[in-house]
């Protein structure tokens, strides 16, 4: 079975439905099992059971929460040289765009990246001027269609690596499986737009 944690920190739940639309992607892979944990309940067992991790954390001063850092600076301090290779990912919202949630996302990543994760983003994009290269985001609550769907497209990715380079399901490479993947061509509608 593949395996996928979505942890999460979320004080006013923004980050909390970004999380559920990351474990619905993850969920669309066949033979997935999905966990979503918030940071609180989470254990370090649940890290070591997975084989891909979507960490989610609010923006806070342009970085990840302190509950999160935490997490990873106590909660995870016993299995550094253990998890080393799972694949894992980021998400965050901030309070308004431009507020730093690439920032924060990519000090997730950072912090994975010290516990040996294989990290990475996606080069698809979700809606006419929405990608996700360093992790999903999204401003407040992901109201929008296209920041809903970036989630989405982040946890089925997750699932997706994992089926195939932890479990060797080359049906579910997503360069060859036959789901279109969106470019910023595929949403112009007035070529004077294009630039
Ligand atoms: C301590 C603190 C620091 C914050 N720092 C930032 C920030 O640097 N940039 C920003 O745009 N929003 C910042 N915010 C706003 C939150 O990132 C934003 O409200 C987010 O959507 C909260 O997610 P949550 O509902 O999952 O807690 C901060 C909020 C708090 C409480």
């Amino acid at each position: 079975m593949n395996k996928v944690l979505v942890l999460y920190d979320s004080r006013s739940g923004n980050v909390a439905k970004m999380a559920a639309l990351v474990a619905e992607g993850a969920g669309q892979v066949p033979e997935t099992e999905v966990r979503v944990r918030h940071v609180d309940e989470a254990t370090a067992e649940d890290v070591v059971w997975c084989d891909g991790l979507a960490v989610g954390s609010p923006t806070n001063m342009g970085i990840l929460s302190w509950k999160m850092k935490r997490f990873w600076d106590e909660t995870m301090a016993d299995k550094w040289l253990e998890v080393d290779g799972k694949i894992a990912c980021a998400f965050s919202s901030a309070g308004g765009w431009g507020g730093g949630m690439e920032m924060a996302c990519q000090s997730i990543l950072t912090v994975l990246m010290n516990f040996g994760f294989l990290v990475f983003g996606v080069t698809d994009y979700s809606g006419r001027k929405m990608t996700l290269h360093y992790g999903a985001v999204a401003s407040k609550e992901p109201r929008e269609e296209e920041t809903q769907e970036a989630c989405r497209i982040l946890g089925r990715r997750l699932a997706e690596w994992t089926a195939l380079y932890v479990h060797g399901r080359k049906d579910q490479n997503p360069l060859t499986k036959g789901v279109k993947r969106l470019c910023p061509g595929d949403f112009v509608e007035d070529k004077t737009q294009q630039a």
